[in-house]
């Protein structure tokens, strides 16, 4: 026989005696099934709950299960900025064969470990309305991948640019995609192994990606590749249709906006840096182009979920938005 420690940790709704007592058993629960554990083998159960968390113990959510196991209850340690209305729990068992354990981090309490708790936070918004700068450092901050859609639709548009494919004819375009190889490593994208992470910026890819990402059978493919991505680690994914679309079961929606002049003059000075020669005049048209497109396509439009958080950042830092974002994780 071997003694093994599970960790785990789910957030509850308010302090009341059913949330916290269903929150409890929710989390028993998914250890006991994610373990493949039968609840005979557990040794003992020790609860902490922080100290918003007062209106009942946990436990009575073990007896609620039918389960005679030896549970305590203690308040964790109150550390600042920590999450909120928090249980975490350490359940001991035992095994006669060797385990692989699974810790179990549920709803707002995946935060405490994104490394392995398939936490997927969805950011959206227009063009250069900062998607791409916020989703890569939060990715950092919480040590999570960071996927650029908008970067897969860049590599099929130059794909298809580059075998000078006429984009209606959909049986081709399929064809051409369905022998693609499309990879993130290290913060570069990789089409059929080659990196293409600058050519996918160019003005000719630019100005065509929304037309190729306008193509159902186009959506459908990457679609469905993004999901896989997303299926077993954290991601910080952002796009057009992330929260609506690809994964609607989000564990946190973000549409991140600003004035589109704003919007403008930040890709404005971002090519000029770059050395780009081009009017101001210029890139605002184009991004007034690509938003109307992208929000007028008949499938996948580009628009804010219902649930999720707007966020003007007109007069924001990349950072006010960033600490913004972890503290709705919490
Ligand atoms: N809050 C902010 N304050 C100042 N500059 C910002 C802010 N957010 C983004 N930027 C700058 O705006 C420009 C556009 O940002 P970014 O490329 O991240 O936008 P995007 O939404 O990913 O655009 P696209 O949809 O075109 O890929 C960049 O130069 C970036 O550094
Ligand atoms: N989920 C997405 C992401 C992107 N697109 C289209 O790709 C274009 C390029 O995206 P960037 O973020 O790199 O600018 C964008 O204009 C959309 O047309 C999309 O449709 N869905």
């Amino acid at each position: 026989m071997t003694l093994y420690s599970i960790r785990g940790a789910i957030s509850v709704e308010d302090n009341k005696k059913e949330d916290i007592i269903n929150a409890a058993k929710m989390l028993i629960n998914e250890i006991i099934n994610s373990n493949n554990i039968d609840p005979s083998q557990i040794v003992d159960i020790l609860f902490s709950v922080t100290k918003d968390l007062d209106d009942a113990y946990p436990a009575p959510a073990i007896r609620s299960l039918g389960y005679d196991i030896p549970v305590m209850c203690l308040q964790e340690a109150e550390v600042k900025h920590s999450l909120r209305r928090c249980i975490r729990v350490l359940v001991h068992i035992q095994a006669d064969e060797h385990k692989k354990i699974k810790h179990v981090y549920l709803k707002k309490a995946k935060i405490l470990r994104p490394d392995i708790s398939n936490l997927k936070i969805a950011i959206d918004g227009p063009a250069g309305a900062g998607k791409s700068t916020v989703a890569k450092e939060l990715a950092q901050r919480l040590n999570i991948e960071y996927i650029d859609t908008g970067a897969m639709y860049r590599a099929v548009t130059l794909k298809l640019l580059d075998k000078h494919v006429d984009f209606s004819d959909t049986d081709t375009v399929v064809d051409i995609l369905n022998s693609t190889e499309i990879q993130f490593e290290n913060g570069r994208i990789y089409l059929d192994n080659k990196d293409v992470t600058e050519d996918i910026r160019s003005a000719l890819v630019t100005a065509n990606v929304s037309k190729v990402a306008s193509i159902p059978e186009v959506r459908r493919i990457l679609v469905s590749l993004q999901r896989k991505i997303a299926d077993c680690k954290s991601v910080v994914m952002e796009g057009r249709d992330i929260g609506t679309t690809v994964l609607k079961d989000a564990d946190l929606k973000i549409f991140l906006t600003s004035s589109v002049e704003i919007r403008a003059k930040r890709r404005y000075e971002e090519l000029k840096r770059k050395g780009v020669k081009i009017e101001f005049s210029e890139v605002i048209e184009q991004i007034k182009a690509r938003d109307l497109q992208d929000e007028t396509r008949e499938y996948s439009p580009l628009k804010m979920a219902d649930d999720a958080h707007l966020i003007d950042a007109s007069n924001m830092s990349v950072d006010e938005v960033v600490c913004h974002i972890i503290e709705l994780l919490k």
